[in-house]
């Protein structure tokens, strides 16, 4: 009898043919994108290219207009409270509430993702260690810094043990030493748990650094797709990450990072409603 052929793993994401419609402006066009398990991946590209669209489909926060999107196998669409179940999620906005302690925002978060009740109290206190808040644990998050409000929605989004963790600008408006911080947290799970991680950041030092891969996206197309030394080398001998950023979207970083102040911004003017 001959051997059953061995079953290849689900890919983590599998994105094919994704378009994503707002009126008439066609955000993404026609996205086809996999990330394989254990992968930290990273989509770049200017303001506008559609990242953050792209991460609601997969997020299962926008219904796909056309194409599929499957997380390890599932798709987002048919099979949402599964995929939700996988996923970990650090949104642009600030998702904490500022009139509860640190330790409260992440067992709230448990209860919302069903971590069991038993383990709760644990599961709270062990991803607060991870994020190195447990002496802040039962401060107000309106008394929190930027970085610990950052490091404490990476604890709400680790605390159901996601397969996969979706980071949409997780370090926009952080200051070196800060965001350091943050994606040492990042890359102390990804090797405890073997997670996944799809990143989006404006900062192409720290994705040339952290990512196994990235995905560049303009316009709602992807322009390029490869390892950060891969492409580095395809563009020429000296290049810089900035330097293929530049080639494929014909913008500079300043302009994206005028993005980014804005989105900083907006976190400060969030974060001042909050304290
Ligand atoms: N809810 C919405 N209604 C209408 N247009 C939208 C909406 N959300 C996004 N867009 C538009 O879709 C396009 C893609 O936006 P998206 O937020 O996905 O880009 P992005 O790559 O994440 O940008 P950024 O780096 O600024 O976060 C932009 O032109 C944006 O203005």
């Amino acid at each position: 009898m001959s051997a059953e052929p061995a079953s290849q793993p689900a890919p983590a994401v599998e994105i094919s043919g994704l378009s994503h419609r707002f009126g008439d402006h066609l955000a993404v066009d026609s996205l086809d994108l996999t990330v394989a398990p254990g992968e930290c991946f990273g989509l770049l590209g200017p303001n506008g290219a559609g990242k953050t669209t792209t991460l609601r489909v997969l997020n299962t926060l926008y219904p796909p207009q056309s194409g599929t999107v499957r997380v390890f196998g599932l798709d987002v669409h048919t099979q949402a409270m599964a995929v939700r179940r996988m996923l970990g999620y650090v949104p642009q906005q600030l998702s904490i509430e500022g009139a509860l302690s640190g330790r409260e925002n992440v067992s709230w978060f448990a209860r919302l993702f069903d971590v069991p009740r038993r383990e709760r109290a644990e599961r709270v206190a062990e991803v607060l260690e991870i994020v190195d808040l447990t002496d802040a644990a039962d401060r107000l998050a309106s008394t929190y810094s930027g970085g610990m409000v950052r490091r404490l929605e990476l604890a709400q989004a680790l605390v159901n043990r996601p397969a996969l963790l979706v980071l949409d600008e997780p370090t926009v408006g952080l200051d070196p030493v800060a965001r350091d911080s943050v994606w040492a947290r990042v890359q102390d799970m990804q090797e405890r748990y073997g997670m996944t991680v799809l990143l989006t950041t404006h900062y192409m030092e720290e994705a040339d650094i952290l990512c196994d891969r990235v995905a560049l996206m303009h316009l709602g197309q992807l322009r390029a797709l490869g390892s950060p030394a891969e492409l580095k080398t395809e563009l020429g001998p000296d290049a810089s990450l900035e330097d293929v950023f530049r080639h494929f979207t014909g913008e500079s970083l300043a302009a994206a990072e005028k993005g980014g102040l804005r989105d900083v911004r907006g976190t400060r003017r969030t974060a001042q409603r909050m304290g």
